[in-house]
């Protein structure tokens, strides 16, 4: 595993497929070593019992004894033979494995995006369509856990790199953040880096973190969210650079970290991190920051300006520069403003607004299961279907009863009169004994995985794919096992008790002692008890003996084996019984999971939408409060009214933390409405369900969200759309004739290859994807904060012509971005403190949005 996890970190990004290492070191080595165990520990015992067993036949029968070899090699070379087959279809397997966990992450990864788009439903069938094509492949599955790392990702130009100190810390411009609190994810999960609460505190204060974090009710201990999901996108970006920061290494990449902040963050995160006195300067750090804005270049040593295929255009410090910077960058960055404020200013802060800091970051406890085994039974069974259990159970009784019979059988024709004389009758009872014994067997061991294509698991397993290998795996192996074992068990004790009565008597005890070791077993001491309950089962062939005088020798060799096989068979029993109990517990997670994780849709909505409710695209905040839980005392936003004409371009700036996004998303009711009215139209959106809505209004954030799948998939989702409409979207924003030059194919089918797209062509692949959904309301989410201003002109060209006549509401950093709207309105801690078109409110000196575009221009 390690050399495979090491092998991925050597390679360069996107050269290796991330799902293809997760499925080596998840399926791969998982069958390796399960298969290497049965290997060395069964090969040679079969050969010693093989032998043992020839010679004993060999002083029976003489020469005959060959013939159970000959089966043996037969069927080995047999095995041989198919090993092609069977490794071509393990690769089919894998692959449809594969598929599958590459398109679930990325949904996983997405799950805002999706909500956006209200195409959750669509996206889970997806999930289960691929599902279903996996377990068609009747072979093994385990979970594959994601690894993400942070690298460098530009190819190098030159031929080698030095870096005289190899610890180096990187910060990516899309902030990687693990679902954790927000202490562990900037002091790292290193349990040999010492916490440093002194330096922590510096850290988040420089990073302007210590506001936020009073505003948090439990302060630096708030759990993030998948992937940072309970913050905002600023609040996300400082934590990373607060963690590179924390890690005091020598050297320290920023990738374009600043983009994501308003301007005034910008530049108080600017003076304290890297400011001529910030702390990176302190630590003598050496620091390469990646930016698109020349706001901060004066405070660098030295600039480098690269052209557009990546050559150095010009380099030097910030003098020597200044004068091409107007050839590069045709906006008026060109004339930085200088970079003020308190560099010096950098205090620990004496209010103790952080929780009272341990050690260590205190770990994530996961809740313990709280279903009880019976109904976690019960469930299974019903997600299985109780007819099938019957017609199992009736194949498991049919192969036990006809397996033990067979043996009586035997008996019986060897002691028969007419042994000889009758010989197609005892032969062909005994054939159809045996074909009925191994068609029962091939219906029951094929019968897991047709069990789970039932589409009542297949749901059920789909919602914690955590504990999908053991359900897939391990579970239907162990079920299946503990029938035959079970049911055999019943079958060879029966024959035993009716050929010899009085060891009736002895199977009580035998079977106290196996319940006893179960209970063990369950504590995980392992295969020790086993060897005693063989044991067991000889002294009671032993104290069989004795009556031998009084019965048929050829019955009382039956029950001599039987007995043999039933200590065997029971121990067996107690194997898979405990592997089917562990294997339960996921079961009982994925329940605990389905029934503990509120459900967004609390009340039923009272309206049924069943035409088309948007029409002009009007809104109306009206006195409205919004939290994200509903239970928070404290909503985030409070009192706001808003009006916003149909067709109006409405922008929405603050700083950082001061509820933008939730504004815009409570439109998706992605949030709880506490008090006051949301009207669309008309129609409090209180009363339509959420789907309806996300149905309805087309949502773009910062991150483009691509699933894996054909363009005409990505764009129409819901397959309803005819090829014309859809390559005319792709035309109006631009992206055809780059999607058509890098496709040898039919353009709409061939695979989307996120690759061939920068990130401004992916926004406005995503904004071909809102036109063709043609709603009255488009959400833009800070859609251009991450492009440089020649990609972020474009796309703002493109959302002003093709949805002209939209109602448009903006969440924006920069705010040159709005200029032209029709209004705007400025937040700060979750209220609205000022409402106006942008001109008129910029022709008044103290007005806030007039000092928020003066920090910018
Ligand atoms: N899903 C969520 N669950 C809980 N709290 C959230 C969630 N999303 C955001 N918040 C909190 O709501 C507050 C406002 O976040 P919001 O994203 O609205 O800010 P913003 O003004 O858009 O900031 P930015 O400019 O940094 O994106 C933040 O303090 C954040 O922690």
């Amino acid at each position: 595993m390690s050399v495979v996890f090491q092998h991925m970190m050597d390679q360069p990004l996107g050269s290796t497929d991330e799902s293809r290492a997760m499925s080596l070191m998840g399926a791969d080595i998982e069958m390796l070593a399960e298969y290497l165990y049965s290997v060395a520990c069964e090969t040679w015992a079969n050969v010693l019992q093989l032998a043992l067993a020839t010679w004993l036949l060999e002083t029976e029968v003489g020469a005959v004894c060959i013939a159970p070899i000959l089966v043996v090699v037969a069927f080995t070379t047999c095995a041989f033979a198919m090993e092609n087959t069977v490794s071509s279809r393990q690769r089919d397997w894998l692959q449809a494995t594969e598929k599958r966990i590459t398109f679930t992450n990325s949904i996983m990864g997405s799950i805002r995006n999706v909500k956006f788009l209200g195409i959750s439903e669509i996206m889970s069938s997806k999930i289960e369509g691929l599902r279903k094509e996996e377990l068609e492949i009747p072979k093994k599955f385990r979970r594959i856990q994601s690894i993400r790392v942070c690298m460098i990702n530009a190819p190098l130009a030159i031929e080698e790199l030095f870096v005289k100190y190899p610890d180096i810390a990187f910060c990516d411009d899309t902030p990687w953040l693990s679902n954790a609190s927000i202490r562990s994810n900037i002091i790292g999960e290193n349990p040999s880096t010492g916490f440093d609460p002194e330096w922590y505190r510096t850290v988040v204060n420089a990073c302007a973190l210590d506001i936020d974090l009073m505003k948090m009710p439990a302060g630096d201990q708030t759990l993030v969210g998948s992937k940072g999901s309970k913050l905002s996108g600023g609040q996300r970006q400082r934590i990373a650079i607060a963690r590179a920061v924390y890690a005091r290494r020598r050297v320290a990449c920023f990738d374009d970290v600043l983009s994501g902040l308003d301007n005034s963050t910008a530049r108080t995160v600017f003076n304290n991190v890297f400011g001529s006195t910030g702390l990176l300067r302190r630590l003598s750090c050496s620091v390469f920051l990646a930016t698109h804005s020349t706001f901060f270049l004066p405070q660098a040593d030295l600039i480098m300006i690269l052209g557009e295929n990546g050559q150095v255009f010009t380099q030097g410090n910030y003098s020597q520069v200044q004068d091409k910077l107007g050839d590069v960058f045709q906006r008026n960055d060109s004339q930085p403003i200088q970079v003020d404020g308190a560099e010096d200013d950098i205090i620990v802060p004496t209010v103790d607004h952080l929780t009272p800091i341990s050690d260590t970051a205190s770990p994530i406890k996961s809740k313990p299961p709280t279903s009880n085994e019976l109904s976690v039974y019960k469930d299974y069974f019903s997600a299985l279907g109780w007819p099938r259990i019957a017609v199992l159970i009736f194949v498991l009784c049919v192969e036990a009863g006809t397996s033990a019979f067979r043996y009586v059988w035997v008996s019986m024709w060897s002691s028969s009169d007419d042994s000889t004389s009758r010989l197609g009758y005892w032969l062909g009872l005994y054939g159809m004994l045996s074909v009925m014994q191994t068609v029962s067997l091939v219906i029951a061991v094929l019968a897991p995985m047709s069990f789970l294509s039932s589409p009542d698991t297949g749901s059920l397993i789909t919602r914690f794919s955590q504990d999908m290998r053991l359900v897939d795996m391990i579970l239907p192996r162990a079920f299946i096992w503990i029938g035959f074992q079970f049911f055999g068990a019943i079958a060879q004790g029966a024959t035993t008790i009716v050929s010899l009565p009085c060891l009736a008597a002895t199977l009580p005890l035998l079977f106290g002692v196996l319940y006893s070791i179960q209970k063990v077993l369950s504590s995980n001491v392992l295969s020790a008890p086993i060897t005693r309950v063989a044991g067991l089962t000889v002294l009671l062939v032993g104290l069989s003996i004795p009556f031998r005088s009084h019965m048929d020798p050829g019955l009382l060799g039956i029950v001599l084996v039987m007995m043999m096989n039933l200590g065997l068979v029971l121990s067996e029993l107690i194997q898979n019984w405990t592997l089917l109990e562990t294997s339960l517990g996921a079961i009982s997670r994925i329940k605990d999971f389905a029934e503990q994780t509120p459900h967004e849709e609390i009340r039923a909505p009272q309206t049924q939408e069943t035409t088309k409710w948007l029409v002009n695209g009007e809104i109306k905040f009206l006195d409205t409060s919004i939290a994200w839980n509903s239970s928070d005392p404290n909503p985030l936003l409070k009192g706001i009214n808003l009006q916003i004409g149909a067709g109006q371009k409405f922008g929405l700036c603050g700083r950082t933390g001061s509820g933008k996004s939730t504004l815009a998303l409570s439109l998706l009711r992605l949030n709880e409405l506490v008090s006051g009215q949301i009207l669309i139209d008309g129609q409090d959106i209180s009363l339509l369900s959420r789907s309806s809505i996300r149905d309805q209004i087309s949502c773009l954030s910062q991150e483009p969200f691509i699933f894996h799948g054909t363009v005409r998939e990505n764009l129409d989702p819901w397959g309803k759309i005819p090829s014309a409409q859809i390559v005319d979207a792709l035309q109006s924003v631009g992206i055809w004739s780059v999607l058509e030059t890098h496709s040898s194919m039919e353009v709409l089918d061939a695979k989307l290859d996120e690759s061939i797209l920068s990130q401004g062509q992916k926004q406005l692949f995503c904004l071909a994807r809102s036109l063709l959904k043609r709603s009255k309301i488009l959400i833009l989410d800070e859609p251009t904060s991450s492009l440089d201003p020649e990609t972020e002109a474009k796309v703002q060209n493109v959302i002003r012509e093709v949805f002209s006549g939209c109602t448009v509401i903006m969440v924006a950093r920069r705010i040159h971005t709005l200029l032209d709207f029709d209004q705007v309105a400025v937040l700060k801690s979750g209220e609205v403190v000022e409402v106006g078109n942008p001109h008129d409110l910029l022709r008044k000196p103290d007005a806030e949005f007039t000092r928020l575009f003066a920090l910018e221009s």
